[in-house]
């Protein structure tokens, strides 16, 4: 894993860092190459700052080394280092009576000389700068009037104006609307590719960093749990236990989390497929319903999501017709739910028994709610006594003016 020039571009070696000669991560050893995009990861007062902090120079370390271009950090001389390095750390500046330009072209400040008279190429830079950052029509704006989204993407352009060859961030999405912060997010990513800046940032949303982190490092319990690639460290598994999960669930198919629900109004049997009954799920989930669900094929999203929400679910692999096991389990479930929801799967050849299963819910007199349009034709044996709902909102009133038993609450 080394660099362009054979080296990395930061690397920590036996590095512990922390306050007052009292570690907060220790023997932390790792190192990351030009343009990756570094995401630091990890619970609430994990150390994700403290090791920023090292990096950047502004915290000295307890022990072991950082190296910065393959050389000492502590051995390189501040103007030299902000040429490589730019930090935006979390607190608030507010700078009297700059305008935006003033204070983006602060960041020229290690190529300007001690005068720091800005030449014509340096304000280009501030331009470039801005523009990056898709924030050119702030350049007159005082930068005290502006908002925090704007004062974050103008923060960086800041960053920007220093040439780094290294952009160090915490938690630079914070305060930030989803439209900004997915703005700033799609930027760093893009600094990383267009111009091999490596950026290190500490994040808080696991499904953002899964996004655009080519490398994620795990921080928890006094270290480094684990670093690497995104796709490698960023399981269910992995994310559950970094920020110990209850009730949430991350699912790396989905790129997000699920919100388990704490099941409180009986059971639903979901007959889906195809993704017909992803929404569903999470609409039940929300509304306190458990969920039982099949027969789904383990490539289909309903089957992310399923497991993702804890439902029963009686599954299919890939492109096979159910097997009789499938179709038992799923005749269990039936058998146990309070009522059954045809989500309005497209029936095909491979979910032929899906139909059968709305049958046998007729046959054992089940309430079956359908959110299947027509004249019921496709509906095994016609609508009959189904209730028909156009839609969910449909549905969810239909659910609410129904009596459901408490007999699986109490079997829970
Ligand atoms: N200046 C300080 N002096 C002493 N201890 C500190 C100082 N700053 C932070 N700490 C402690 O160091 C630990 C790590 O804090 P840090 O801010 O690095 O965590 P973090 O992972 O960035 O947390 P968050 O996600 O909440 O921002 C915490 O226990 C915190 O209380």
């Amino acid at each position: 894993m080394s660099g362009s020039d054979g080296r990395f571009v930061i690397e920590c070696r036996e590095l512990s860092v922390g306050y007052k000669r009292k570690a907060v991560l220790s023997q932390i050893t790792m190192g990351f190459e030009e343009g990756r995009f570094v995401a630091l990861l990890g619970p609430n007062g994990a150390g994700k700052t403290t090791l920023l902090r090292t990096i950047s120079n502004l915290l000295p370390p307890i022990s072991g080394r950082v190296l910065v271009m393959g050389r000492e950090l502590k051995e390189i001389r501040s103007p030299e280092l902000a040429r490589i390095m730019a930090v935006v750390l979390t607190t608030r500046v507010s700078p009297p009576l700059l305008s935006v330009f003033d204070f983006v072209a602060l960041g020229r400040y290690p190529h300007t000389g001690r005068l720091g008279r800005l030449g014509r190429a340096d304000c280009a830079v501030v331009h470039e700068s801005l523009a990056a950052v898709n924030a050119l029509e702030l350049i007159d704006r005082p930068f005290n009037a502006i908002s925090d989204g704007e004062r974050q993407k103008v923060l960086v352009a800041r960053a920007l104006a220093q040439e780094p060859r290294l952009l160090v961030l915490d938690e630079p999405t914070i305060h930030l609307d989803l439209k900004h912060r997915m703005e700033v997010m799609a930027i760093l990513r893009d600094l990383c590719r267009t111009r091999g800046i490596t950026v290190v940032a500490s994040l808080h949303d696991v499904d953002v960093a899964a996004k655009v982190a080519d490398t994620v490092v795990l921080v928890r319990d006094g270290g480094v749990a684990d670093w690497g690639t995104a796709e490698k460290l960023l399981t269910g598994d992995r994310v559950g236990e970094l920020y110990r999960f209850d009730g949430v669930e991350y699912s790396h198919h989905l790129g997000g989390m699920e919100l388990r629900g704490a099941a409180s109004r009986g059971k639903a049997f979901v007959v889906a497929g195809m993704g017909s009954g992803a929404t569903l799920y999470r609409l039940l989930a929300k509304r306190g319903y458990a969920i039982s669900t099949g027969i789904v094929h383990t490539n289909d999203l309903d089957y992310f999501v399923a497991r993702s929400l804890g439902a029963d679910c009686s599954f299919q692999q890939p492109a096979e017709a159910a097997d009789g096991e499938a179709l038992a389990l799923a005749l269990g479930y039936l058998e146990e739910c309070d009522f059954v929801i045809d989500s309005g799967f497209e029936p095909g050849r491979m979910n032929q028994v899906n139909l059968k299963l709305l049958e046998a819910a007729r046959a054992r007199g089940k309430t079956v709610f359908t959110l299947r349009s027509g004249d019921g034709e496709a509906f095994p044996g016609g609508f009959g006594e189904c209730i028909q709902c156009n839609d969910e909102e449909e549905l969810l009133a239909a659910l609410d003016r129904y009596p459901v038993s408490d007999r699986h609450l109490e079997a829970t």
